[in-house]
């Protein structure tokens, strides 16, 4: 009988953090391409030292019978869909990777930003599909320089955006809870909500899902939009209402959306705002590119493996459990 911890992970990962794992621990992974049941993880749980999340809802319903669980380790630095209040009851640490995701998140909404302000991705199926037939034909799209770009939650990756909407000459203002201390060097300009919804050419979500932000954008907040605004969403789909948006870019009370995240995730086939000309979605991919999740994948398992060899982890958003 294996001595080694056992860890249930609920996605294959890089061969290389996962062979670094399996080598520490016993390790139980599901394979399929499918979502893992909550009823096989919550069975595998059972007598299972660790969970490695791989954006899995962690539920106390998942947990209950987990009764020998020491850790919870994320391999994403947002964690909304894990239950903490209840982990913190069971003294669970709750470990996530912050700081790694950060350069490939701002580079993926910054995409977003050009793509959405430029539409260029309706020009690249107006040539497929043959439509180019004169030069000054295509219609006119928006410059990013000199037009001001709205960031709420101005954190770690709100603020590698803000260095690039800098470069690219754009005035940067932003809202959070409260002014950021070096806001200064970041030549960014602290606003109320009132303001950023109100001033902004182009208006980026980048904060945390939580019970203050979820639903925070609604039909009423789109009103007082500019109507050429663009909407950027690159944090959790849940902070945007779904069914306003929609309703807000058929109505023209904002002109475009980029959305990273959605919600539900994955969208459903049938959603009405694939039908939209004026909105572009990728599939939650901020982080997906193959350094990043390398260096997240391998942090998730050091904070695993330290909590599990009795180490306080390098990242722990509940760390009154120690
Ligand atoms: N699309 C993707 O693949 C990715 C998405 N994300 C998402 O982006 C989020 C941000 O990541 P990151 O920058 O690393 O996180 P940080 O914690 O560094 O930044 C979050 C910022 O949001 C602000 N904030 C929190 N609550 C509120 C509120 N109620 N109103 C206004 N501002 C608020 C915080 O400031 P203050 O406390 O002063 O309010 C903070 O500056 C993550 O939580 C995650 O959900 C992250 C990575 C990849
Ligand atoms: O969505 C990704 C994350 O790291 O959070």
């Amino acid at each position: 009988m294996s001595t080694k911890p056992k860890v249930v992970m609920t996605n294959k990962i890089l061969d290389e953090p996962y062979n670094w794992l399996k080598e520490r621990v016993n390790l139980i992974c599901w394979e399929e391409e499918s979502q893992p049941p909550h009823e096989v993880i919550k069975d595998w749980l059972q007598d299972a030292d660790g969970l490695y999340s791989t954006f899995y809802p962690v539920t106390k319903a998942l947990l209950e019978d987990a009764k020998k669980l020491k850790v919870v380790s994320q391999c994403a630095v947002g964690y909304d869909n894990i239950d903490v209040n209840y982990c913190t009851e069971r003294k669970i640490p709750v470990c996530n990777t912050p700081h790694v995701v950060v350069e490939a998140t701002a580079e993926l909404t910054y995409g977003l930003l050009i793509c959405a302000a430029r539409d260029i991705i309706n020009a690249v199926n107006y040539v497929k599909e043959g439509k180019w037939i004169k030069n000054f034909g295509y219609p006119l799209s928006h410059d990013l320089h000199g037009k001001t770009l709205g960031i709420f939650g101005m954190g770690n990756v709100g603020s590698a955006l803000a260095r690039r909407a800098n470069a690219s000459l754009m005035n940067v203002i932003y809202h959070n809870r409260k002014p950021k201390p070096d806001d200064k060097s970041l030549n960014a300009k602290y606003v109320s909500f009132d303001e950023l919804i109100e001033t902004s050419d182009y208006l980026v979500i980048l904060s945390p899902l939580t019970p203050e932000t979820r639903g925070k954008f609604n039909y009423d907040v789109f009103k007082r939009m500019k109507k050429t605004a663009i909407l950027i969403n690159a944090a959790r789909g849940p902070i945007v209402v779904t069914e306003d948006l929609y309703k807000a870019l058929l109505d023209k009370e904002i002109a475009f959306a980029a959305l990273d995240v959605v919600d539900p995730e994955p969208i459903p086939h049938n959603s009405p705002l694939l039908s939209l000309p004026n909105v572009i979605i990728t599939p939650h991919i901020g982080t997906a590119t193959y350094e990043t999740r390398l260096n997240m994948m391998q942090l998730a398992a050091e904070n695993l493996l330290d909590v599990l060899n009795g180490r306080k982890p390098k990242y722990c958003v509940n760390p009154e459990v120690f």
